[in-house]
């Protein structure tokens, strides 16, 4: 697994520029090497906003929309449509304005969906989705993101794997239910550790003071089942993106400012 590497930027609207700007990038590299590129999304501000930035990247239509793949890290658990699910969220800040191919956008089910309201079913269905996805070539019964997005909780959550709980303790299963989580709703479905880890890299988005403490935690040595963010890494890289306010807590030998 790879070291984790630190970028900080100025504020969190440079923060998601610059980190959609690099998320293209990578995905026109990705086509142009494989003919096909695989991201997986992350809820809350920090992943939306990145999402919002690229819909207004002025590379954005350098990516060729039909060959993306689109996963999600987690999902809250809720009925189809509701305007707290992730994928609701980011259909509104990106999906819904780009020409992808509805086929290769895989989203989990949703609550009253195929599962009806059994969250552990909805989990091994996109388990199994993920592994039908998966190649010889991939390490595990999932694909090799290209690259897999996480936001970071003010406890060092990451998707929903919560401090202590049992989803960021699960070595075995690629998804997971998650009940009881302490981040409303209570109810989620998420990529365990292990299936993070396939990813080729994994980048972490923190912007905000409250986030200080969970980023110096996170990467000054913290077991991953009490940090979670400690064990998200990449087969290649591991890139956590912040703005300065969230880096404020990290000792200065881990990270120069990338914009003044
Ligand atoms: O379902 C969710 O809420 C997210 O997947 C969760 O993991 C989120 O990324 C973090 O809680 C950070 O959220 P913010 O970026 O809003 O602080």
């Amino acid at each position: 697994m790879s070291a984790p590497q630190v970028v900080v930027h100025r504020d969190k609207e440079l923060m998601a520029q610059a980190a959609a700007a690099r998320l293209i990038t990578k995905i026109v590299d990705a086509q142009a090497a494989r003919g096909s590129a695989s991201v997986v999304l992350t809820g809350g501000r920090n992943g939306n906003g990145l999402l919002a930035a690229l819909a207004e990247a002025p590379a954005r239509d350098a990516v060729d929309w039909a060959r993306l793949d689109l996963w999600w890290g987690d999902e809250r658990f809720l009925p189809d449509g509701d305007p707290e699910r992730n994928e609701t969220q980011a259909r509104a800040a990106l999906l819904d304005s780009v020409p992808l191919d509805p086929a290769r956008v895989h989203a989990m089910a949703p609550a009253g969906g195929p599962y009806g309201n059994d969250a552990d079913a909805a989990a091994e269905a996109y388990a199994a989705e993920l592994a039908a996805a998966a190649g010889p070539e991939d390490h595990g019964p999932v694909p090799s993101f290209d690259v897999l997005l996480l936001g970071v909780g003010p406890d060092t959550h990451v998707a929903s794997l919560f401090p202590e709980l049992p989803g960021v303790r699960e070595d075995e299963r690629t998804v997971v239910g998650v009940h009881g989580a302490p981040k409303p709703p209570p109810t989620r479905v998420t990529l365990t550790l292990p299936a993070i880890r396939a990813a080729r890299e994994v980048w972490l988005l923190a912007a905000g003071a409250d986030k200080a403490q969970a980023a110096a935690i996170a990467l000054s040595g913290a077991g991953e089942i009490q940090a979670p963010a400690a064990g998200a890494r990449g087969r290649s890289r591991t890139l956590w993106l912040l703005d300065e306010a969230a880096a404020s807590q990290l000792p200065r030998d881990l990270y120069r400012p990338a914009s003044a």
